[in-house]
């Protein structure tokens, strides 16, 4: 990790910077596989399984006795574990429920919203290097609140082309039950185009590695559209002269551990600290078993010196974290001074874990600096609003003569006819 003592505007360019691969060999892959499943189908999404996960597969569907099987294989203190979390993040999704309110604009003019569930949903589920059994409940159950009626997923199988058992339950605990073994580029070109086995879908959602997220967003130019761009986990921690160092550290090498292109931001007021967080980060780091992957994420990170909360703030709105932890005093007050943010966490008990397994809010979220634009995913994302209006006589008499004037300015005669034709059929 690098460190920055009271750094200048100037350097914040290179603090808030993210790490990345070689895009354009990035590109040109991604694009590679995609035309190839769009032409071939399964057999092409067959050849890419096992030419990145190094499986033979004969059937890309995961099979009725596999789910079957995979509560079996289960602890039951897990599935007790998934349970919990499933009932917490159903009654946060389910209090997000829209209810379109009609309005009277005008006199008989009454126009409103209605939310309509998306049919056809495909949700990635990241296997590469830990099977995140949790994104299965983050994406699965909010889409099941909504209504879409088909949901198909994802995941990519291990070696022996099984697909990890905790996947599964936590796929049945949601109400999915059309399953592919696909990972990576392939899994998203099969949703985004359909083959003989995987449906082609209307909207993809899921988190990933690079080569997931610029295929998402490669398929989201003219196929399906797209949650968001969910790339490698990011946290930025501020934390005061109070924080607790053991804590602060634990979080930082959370998210560092998820991948060798995660990242970590601690910006902290307090010299002192920040000799005590490093000092933990370093002792805590050799006690993981993805240590290796953690340090790697850890040279891409940086430490930040500054000179008040003040600027600690602005200095995480600039980089627009995946996650922010307020390890601060006064955490209300700074929370306030929030703009760019996925997902915020308050105090010094409210860790990054908890809301990536369990306390029910959701943790598919805009990484990259896309929390500037994008929100996480919510019920939301699974609906479209569609708007309703009703206008009466009376309606018309009150904007009738409004929208032929309109549009005659525009020069579009037609749709001012639409408008005369009814004005003239009413009564005087
Ligand atoms: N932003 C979020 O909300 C969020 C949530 C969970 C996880 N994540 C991130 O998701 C990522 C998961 O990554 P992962 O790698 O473990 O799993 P993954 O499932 O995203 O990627 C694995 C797939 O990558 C493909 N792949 C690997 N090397 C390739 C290559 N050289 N060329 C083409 N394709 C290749 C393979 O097909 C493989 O199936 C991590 O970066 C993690 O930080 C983000
Ligand atoms: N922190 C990840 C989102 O960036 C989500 C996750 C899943 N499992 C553990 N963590
Ligand atoms: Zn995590």
């Amino acid at each position: 990790m690098r460190t920055y003592r009271y750094p200048q505007q100037n350097e914040w360019k290179e603090i808030i910077q993210r790490p990345h691969l070689d895009l354009s060999k990035l590109h040109a892959t991604v694009t590679g596989v995609l035309n190839d499943i769009k032409e071939h189908g399964d057999e092409a999404v067959k050849k890419y399984e096992a030419q990145f996960d190094h499986v033979t597969l004969h059937s890309l569907a995961v099979s009725a006795q596999e789910m079957d099987e995979a509560e079996h294989l289960l602890d039951d203190k897990l599935k007790a574990a998934i349970i919990l979390a499933h009932e917490n993040i159903h009654a946060f999704h389910a209090a997000q429920k829209f209810e379109g309110k009609p309005i009277e604009t005008r006199q008989g003019v009454t126009c409103w919203q209605k939310s309509v569930a998306i049919e056809k949903v495909g949700l990635y589920i990241p296997g590469g290097t830990a099977p995140l059994f949790s994104t299965v409940l983050m994406l699965a159950t909010p889409a099941k609140i909504a209504g879409c009626s088909e949901i198909v997923l994802c995941t990519p199988p291990n070696s022996e082309g099984k697909v990890n058992p905790a996947i599964l339950y936590a796929a049945q605990v949601a109400g999915v039950n059309r399953i592919f073994k696909a990972g990576g580029v392939q899994a998203i070109g099969a949703m985004a185009y359909g083959t003989e086995s995987v449906p082609k879908v209307y909207k993809i959602f899921g988190p990933g590695n690079q080569y997931v997220m610029a295929a998402k967003q490669q398929v989201s130019l003219d196929e399906v559209a797209i949650d968001m761009p969910a790339g490698p986990s990011e946290v930025c921690v501020i934390a005061d002269h109070q924080a607790n160092a053991t804590f602060v550290a634990a979080d930082l090498l959370s998210q560092a551990e998820h991948g060798i292109d995660s990242q970590v931001l601690l910006i902290t007021t307090s010299e002192e600290k920040l000799q005590e967080i490093q000092e933990e980060v370093n002792r805590q780091l050799q006690a993981l078993p993805r240590k290796e992957m953690a340090a790697k994420a850890l040279e891409n990170s940086n430490y930040v010196l500054v000179s008040d909360l003040d600027e600690a703030m602005k200095l995480s709105n600039a980089y627009a974290p995946e996650h922010l932890i307020l390890q601060v005093e006064d955490y209300e007050a700074l929370a306030e001074k929030v703009i760019n943010a996925g997902s915020v966490f308050l105090g010094k008990y409210a860790c990054e874990s908890a809301g990536d397994y369990a306390s029910g809010t959701n943790h598919t979220l805009p990484t990259h600096g896309y929390a500037t634009a994008y929100s996480g995913v919510n019920l939301d994302s699974y609906c479209r609003k569609v708007t309703f209006q009703h206008l009466t006589e009376q309606g018309i008499r009150e904007i009738g003569r409004a929208v032929e004037l309109m549009a005659e300015a525009e020069q579009l005669d037609a749709h001012r006819n639409a408008m005369t034709v009814r004005i003239k059929s009413l009564k005087a």
